[in-house]
């Protein structure tokens, strides 16, 4: 124990947010210090990494839906949780060395947000793969927990605090009170889904096949869940899919909101059916605390206005909610000894 305290002197205690789009890594007293897109760039059919294990985050980003056949671009986390075991370990050992670099003859403590739902087999296969990747001590943390303590929420006092992450693949609808999950609840409904309704309603009104890095930059510089301001409309290019030519047409902001409805429906029958579960004390407290949004799809137009709107409550969204997750575990790093009870680590 004192032998650890000591090795942390000289190691980086870093903490992870390993999420489905992006990847951040927090150190202890520094911050942010990573925050790359969660892709990997292998050999077709292999798990070999390219350039000897080093393309993966932005270098792979760029190769994604551009590589030539012998090359794929692979997003290890799918929905929230690990699809490729073997591919996560790689590029968790790839950001831990990055960040550990400067410090390499240490291994570091890291802690690491996981999503509510995912099973006992997944959390130990992330704390399996983040040893491997090289890490002296691994503590999970649920990340709605995470979320709301980035977010400052009062998670340890006797009120009940609400926060709704919408990630890349999931969101997590989550009830805290006394350090502790009261109720909580994930869907696999999030931002992958809305860019993946933008690219269904260009194929059905367009016969237009759009990329899914094309139906991202709709869905942020156009898209909404609310009208909160004026239409606009943006040029989309993409592939004939009658002539199967490039092509390029003009869309509305409003026929983008109309295709969002339906994702966000099942964001929204998430987060009433969470309150409905709760308890009435804790239920009572949200009428003066609210709801509160993190992750980047709280960046969505409107988003807050739909939430407000189906729940009565009042809804804020949080001081940079794509850092949200991230930041809690920078928090978490900084109370290590007072909570690591509350956290499940592979050693103790
Ligand atoms: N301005 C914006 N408007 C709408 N959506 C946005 C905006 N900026 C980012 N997003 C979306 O936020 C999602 C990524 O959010 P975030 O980084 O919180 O997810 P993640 O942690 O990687 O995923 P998960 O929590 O599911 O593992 C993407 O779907 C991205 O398109």
């Amino acid at each position: 124990m004192i032998f650890d305290n000591l090795l942390s002197l000289f190691s980086v205690d870093m903490g992870i947010d390993l999420g489905t789009c992006n990847t951040l890594v927090c150190v202890r007293g520094e911050g942010i210090v990573l925050n790359e897109p969660s892709v990997v760039a292998v050999h077709k059919g292999t798990n070999k990494v390219l350039q000897n294990g080093n393309a993966v985050g932005w270098v792979a980003k760029e190769m994604l839906g551009k590589t030539p056949g012998s090359i794929t671009a692979v997003r290890p986390l799918k929905d929230g949780v690990i699809s490729d075991f073997e591919i996560t370990e790689a590029m968790l050992s790839y950001f831990i060395r990055k960040v550990n670099g400067k410090r390499p003859l240490v291994k570091p403590r890291v802690v690491i947000a996981v999503p509510s739902g995912i099973t006992a087999v997944e959390k130990r296969a992330v704390l399996d793969s983040a040893e491997r990747a090289g890490a002296r001590k691994v503590f999970l943390v649920e990340e709605p927990m995470a979320a709301a303590i980035g977010a400052s929420l009062p998670v340890v006092e006797a009120t009940a605090s609400m926060i709704v992450d919408i990630g890349g693949g999931t969101t997590e609808v989550a009830i805290m009170s006394l350090a502790d999950i009261a109720q909580c609840e994930s869907v696999r409904v999030a931002g992958d889904d809305l860019d993946e309704s933008i690219i269904n309603h260009m194929k059905k009104a367009y016969n237009l096949m759009i990329g899914e890095q094309t139906a991202e930059r709709i869905k942020i510089e156009v898209g909404s869940a609310a009208k909160v301001e004026e239409d606009t409309t943006i040029e989309v290019r993409g592939r004939d899919m009658i002539s199967g030519l490039p092509r390029k047409t003009v869309i509305t902001s409003e026929e983008i909101r109309e295709a969002l409805q339906e994702p966000l429906s099942s964001i929204l029958e998430t987060v009433t059916r969470t309150l409905e579960r709760c308890d009435p004390e804790l239920a009572a407290d949200l009428v003066d605390n609210g709801i509160m949004l993190a992750g980047g799809g709280a960046l969505l137009r409107g988003i807050s206005v739909v939430i407000s709107d189906a729940t009565g409550l009042e809804c804020r969204i949080a001081e940079d909610p794509l850092t949200c997750v991230a930041r809690g575990t920078a928090i978490y790093l900084e109370h290590l000894e007072e909570w690591k009870g509350t956290m499940e680590s592979e050693i103790d």
